[in-house]
């Protein structure tokens, strides 16, 4: 059974398993792009004392999994290309026994929400593409924000070893060591952590049996609260002050400039309240590059004005103290990568300053030291850096204190950090709900112990019959 208790989704086709699996693909469909990740499975799979790792990846060229819906072949041919890979990298003989999945997550609810058969049509259109391989294809399906932060959680529990080493009998005496996990991606944010305070929510309760160990676990996803919806927002508050369809935006750098058509920006269901019907069809953004301006602005998509639980986190939302450590993956990792800010000594006060001084260069300078970088990616540097502070202060409650305790986590000991090794794990089982049994000896061992301890008894015996004996030899010499 698998231990991941209140995750029901197991096999998504309910087909049996591939008898000698070695090798595991699991495709993360994104809202920006897809990732394909190949798994190895350890050698010893009954014990499963060994880790599973990831051997590959690859990332499809495009626009994410919807781009299925506008252009189905040219996203089809994105897509073979990491699968074509896929099949050189594992063995032939294997590929008829290598399950593959594909989980897609909040691009894909943003789409499911807007239209429904679109949704549908995309993920049997990528499953066509997947089934034309030799591989076991398990099936494609949106995950929910649940799994999504339960599976990240358990991905990076298990490649730090935190399960194994609270499993032990001294393991189980001690608080479970966990770290929690912070994911960010372009459509949702997830957080999730163990905690002992009573989860008054219950659908942010999650209760896990992993290797002899229970676990309670809050969980939270927040849609629209990616980093790519949020820059949406923040740029649809701005609209209707635009002059002559300028606006001034000081979450980029002064300098730079980007149109963008208001459709675009309305067709995602995340701006629903912000549409105004007088908007003009492009608008053209102006930076000024202001750190404290773009924080106020960012700011206002977090309510926190109510709160029908002891205690929330921002619209409303059940959230308990943090506890412990943290592990920030995805678009945490990629933004505090490159502004250099991913050393566990650099304090929340510094993190501020160096932002906002990346936040005051002109664009032009950024654009000259860095012009390999994709022009997307380093032209949102200055929001995405305001974003992740707001939220993990403003929304999360992270300060100055605590700061010390988040990880920024890119790959751990060669696998990425994100929930599909957590997905692919618990599809296939492979982390049992009780410690699988081992004798405490080994057969060496318990033979040498047997050997000595008959030595012992034999000479215990032997002393006693002696000192038994010694009193009439002594007579004798006396007579
Ligand atoms: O190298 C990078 N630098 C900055 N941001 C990146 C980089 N690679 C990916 N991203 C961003 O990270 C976020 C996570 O993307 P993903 O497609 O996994 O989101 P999702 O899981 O929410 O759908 C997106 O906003 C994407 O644009």
């Amino acid at each position: 059974m698998g231990a991941v208790a209140l995750i029901t989704t197991a096999v998504v086709q309910n087909k049996p398993l591939p008898k000698n699996m070695k090798y595991g693909i699991v495709l993360d469909a994104g809202s920006s792009h897809t990732s394909v990740y190949i798994y190895e499975w350890p050698a010893e799979k009954e014990n499963d004392t060994g880790v599973v790792q990831q051997i590959d990846a690859c990332k499809v060229d495009g626009n994410g999994i919807s781009s299925y819906a506008h252009d189905p072949p040219v996203a089809g041919l994105s897509l073979q290309k990491c699968m074509d890979k896929a099949r050189e990298v594992i063995p032939e003989q294997q590929q008829r026994e290598t399950p593959v999945y594909l989980g897609a997550t909040a691009g894909m609810r943003l789409l499911r929400l807007n239209n429904a058969t679109l949704a549908d049509e995309v993920l049997s259109s990528v499953g066509s593409t997947l089934r034309s391989y030799p591989f076991e294809f398990q099936g494609a399906r949106i995950i929910t924000g649940q799994e999504e932060g339960a599976y990240g959680w358990i991905t990076i529990n298990y490649l730090l070893g935190n399960f194994l080493e609270n499993s032990g009998w001294l393991g189980r005496l001690k608080q479970s060591a966990t770290f929690g996990a912070l994911d960010l991606g372009g459509a949702s944010t997830q957080i999730t952590f163990v905690s002992k305070k009573e989860i008054e929510s219950q659908e942010n309760s999650l209760h896990f049996r992993l290797y002899g160990k229970s676990y309670d676990v809050y969980t939270h996803s927040y849609l629209c609260y990616g980093k790519d919806q949020a820059l949406r927002r923040q740029i649809a508050y701005t609209i209707p002050d635009a002059n002559n369809s300028t606006i001034l935006d000081p979450c980029f750098n002064s300098g730079y400039r980007r149109n963008t058509s208001t459709k675009d920006l309305y067709s995602s269901p995340c701006i629903a309240q912000q549409r105004i019907s007088t908007a003009p069809s492009n608008i053209e953004i102006k930076g000024t590059g202001n750190y404290q301006l773009c924080k106020q602005k960012v700011e206002m998509i977090f309510n926190k004005t109510q709160c029908t639980y002891s205690q929330c986190s921002f619209n409303g939302i059940f959230q308990p103290n943090l506890e412990g450590e943290f592990g920030a993956f995805s678009a945490y990792y990629f933004v505090m990568d490159f502004l250099k800010l991913t050393n566990e000594k650099i304090s929340l006060e510094r993190v501020k300053e160096a932002v906002k001084t990346h936040c005051s260069r002109p664009w032009e300078e950024v654009l000259k030291e860095f012009p390999k970088i994709k022009e997307k990616y380093l032209s949102e540097y200055c929001f995405s850096g305001t974003y992740i502070l707001s939220l993990l202060e403003n929304g999360f409650g992270f300060n100055s204190e605590n700061w010390k305790d988040i990880s920024f986590l890119g790959k751990i000991k060669g696998s990425d950090a994100g929930w599909t090794l957590g997905y692919m794990l618990n599809l296939t089982n492979m982390i049992p709900a009780e410690l699988p049994y081992s004798p405490p000896l080994s057969h060496g061992s318990y033979i040498g112990l047997m050997v000595f301890f008959s030595i012992l008894l034999v000479f215990i015996i032997l002393t006693c019959w002696l000192s038994l004996r010694k009193p009439k030899c002594l007579q004798k010499g006396i007579i």
